[in-house]
């Protein structure tokens, strides 16, 4: 069910005494299989964003084939198509715009049947499918170390796209469909083998796919569309009310990350034997060098996930779960959801595919694994990276901003604590009170000054003085001051009253607006959402002074 995403103002006086972002520890470590904090991996998040953000907007990296239309063989998916134009997905139509290697004769191989047939006489640059490896030819892929289906990218229907044309962003896709496939996927959890002893692989398969959701949910509250201004911009409380809130999705956010970065740390050895075609080739391996040679083998620790005698029959069941969960994606109907959905289910299962099965593999087995991995899943693998990259950043900076409101409400509450009616009136009786103390203060200083003269004198054996009966000018000074403050206390209580009143009907208002607008979303079917200003608790509202 949708969470929703109006701070009421318990919650906010809540967080105000709850300064803990999501929860976290960011010196813990991030799981038991990885040996890296929250922290560490911000830091190195922070030094490849630039390279990692240049790669993937690069002509090789920014292009993705898929066939967008498959069937979805889980269900009929006719129901819960999503009509808006956020879902839709920008195909390539002006082809004279694209390197040489994406122009459609070269492309055309791919709708060949014969294509995955090693050819002497070839250009290393047609064999789209394949890394172009120099002196290498594609082979028969294998399909018992796959954890996707890569003919998706090869099928006669597929069809090219410019991923930074077709951003992953807020499309309004929601529902009982996008429900419908969120829970078949995290179902496919339920392995049969190894019920105990085994939590480790069933513990990282749940991380992945709600590393993955909350990935999604991060990037949609990003980037979100707000229907007042018509500009995409990010929608913390959204953010707050998918994942923010949840410090177990934030964790898996960054368990994606290791386990991602990892795998692209062990593929960094064969990068020389690379071919990314000559015009790019040598950039492309200079930035992916600059990005994996931040990452190290600490970051996960996959000898942990499948660790004891009923590991390869486990890790089999992974697999073809997994698999499954790649599968799903087919049954997504918003094209734009269901093209990314592809993207990262498919840089999942690179990325597993890297992790488990060159594991325990001699070095010849490991260069063909390495060597066999099609192009496809290598933009997958990469891009796939570059979400998860994109969500840690958001994470911080949604912190970010969660303080600055926070602060802004602990400011407004303050100074509506300080300056409400009734701390005016208890300020007014400081102030009574501080005038009496004054006047008894100076009567008793009065008293003491003259019983101590009368000592001295007494002691000096001199007549004393006369007591003076006239109040000290001090004195006059402070009952006038006090009076002041009193006339000034009851004006700024009026003034208050007076405030509350004129508030009233555009309080009023803003609370039928905002009932409104979240009766209209539920109407419509899209996610719960208020807007930022609408959000805004109506007692934060009111100017006190
Ligand atoms: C493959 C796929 C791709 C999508 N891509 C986009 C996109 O690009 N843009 C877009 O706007 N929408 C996208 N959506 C839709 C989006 O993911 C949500 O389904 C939608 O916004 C409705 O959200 P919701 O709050 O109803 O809960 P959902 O996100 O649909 O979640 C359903 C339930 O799962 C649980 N849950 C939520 N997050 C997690 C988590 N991280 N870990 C564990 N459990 C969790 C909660 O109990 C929640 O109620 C996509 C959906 C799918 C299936």
């Amino acid at each position: 069910t949708t969470n929703t995403s109006y701070i009421s103002n318990d919650q906010a006086l809540n967080a105000f005494n709850d300064t803990h972002f999501c929860k976290l520890d960011r010196n813990d470590n991030v799981s038991p299989s990885c040996n890296v904090t929250f922290n560490e991996l911000n830091a190195i998040n922070k030094n490849i964003r630039d390279d990692l953000s240049g790669l993937l907007k690069s002509d090789f990296f920014k292009y993705f084939r898929l066939d967008l239309y498959k069937q979805c063989s889980f269900w009929d998916a006719n129901d819960g198509l999503c009509l808006n134009r956020a879902c839709s997905v920008d195909v390539v139509e002006d082809w004279d715009k694209l390197p040489e290697y994406w122009q459609p004769e070269i492309l055309g191989s791919f709708n060949n049947n014969t294509m995955k047939e090693a050819d002497d006489n070839d250009d290393e640059c047609k064999f789209l499918d394949q890394l172009c490896q120099t002196g290498k030819k594609p082979v028969n892929i294998e399909d018992t170390i796959n954890y996707c289906d890569i003919n998706d990218f090869n099928g006669k229907d597929a069809v090219l796209i410019d991923l930074t044309a077709n951003p992953e962003r807020f499309t309004g896709y929601g529902g009982k469909q996008a429900g419908q496939i969120w829970s078949t996927i995290y179902q496919d959890n339920c392995f049969t083998i190894g019920e105990t002893g085994e939590s480790l692989a069933k513990d990282a398969f749940y991380r992945l796919v709600s590393g993955f959701h909350a990935s999604i949910g991060t990037h949609l509250s990003k980037e979100y569309l707000n229907t007042k201004t018509g500009k995409w911009e990010p929608n913390l409380d959204l953010f707050m009310a998918r994942i923010g809130n949840f410090p177990d999705r934030v964790t898996n956010m960054y368990f994606n990350y290791a386990v991602v970065a990892k795998a692209l740390w062990k593929i960094q050895p064969y990068l020389p034997e690379f071919s990314f075609c000559d015009l790019v080739n040598k950039e492309i391996k200079n930035k992916m060098d600059n990005v994996i040679s931040q990452l190290d083998t600490n970051i996960f620790n996959e000898d942990l996930v499948f660790a004891n005698d009923l590991s390869l029959t486990l890790k089999d069941e992974f697999r073809s779960r997994f698999k499954n969960v790649t599968k799903i994606m087919d049954c997504v109907q918003c094209d734009r959801c269901r093209l990314w959905g592809k993207i990262q289910t498919t840089g999942y299962a690179t990325a597993l595919k890297i992790l488990f099965e060159i594991n325990d593999a001699d070095e010849f087995t490991k260069q063909d694994i390495v060597g066999k991995l099609t192009k496809y899943e290598l933009i997958a693998l990469l891009q796939t990276f570059g979400r998860l990259s994109e969500s840690i950043e958001s994470v911080n900076m949604f912190e970010k901003m969660y303080g600055k409101r926070l602060n802004g409400t602990e400011n407004r509450l303050s100074s509506f604590f300080q300056n409400n009616f009734f701390s005016i009136l208890k300020k007014a009786g400081k102030s009574i009170r501080y005038t009496i103390e004054n006047i008894n203060n100076t009567k008793q200083e009065k008293e003491e000054n003259d019983s101590s003269q009368a000592h001295a004198f007494e002691d000096l054996k001199v007549p004393q003085p006369k007591s003076v009966s006239k109040p000290a000018a001090g004195v006059e000074n402070k009952w006038k001051k006090g009076w002041n403050t009193e006339i000034n206390n009851v004006l700024e209580a009026f003034n208050f009253i007076y405030r509350s009143y004129v508030d009233l009907p555009r309080n009023i208002w803003k609370l039928t607006m905002t009932n409104a607008y979240k009766f209209w979303n539920k109407f419509i079917g899209v996610a719960d959402y208020v807007s930022e200003e609408m959000q805004e608790p109506i007692s934060y509202k009111l100017d006190i002074k």
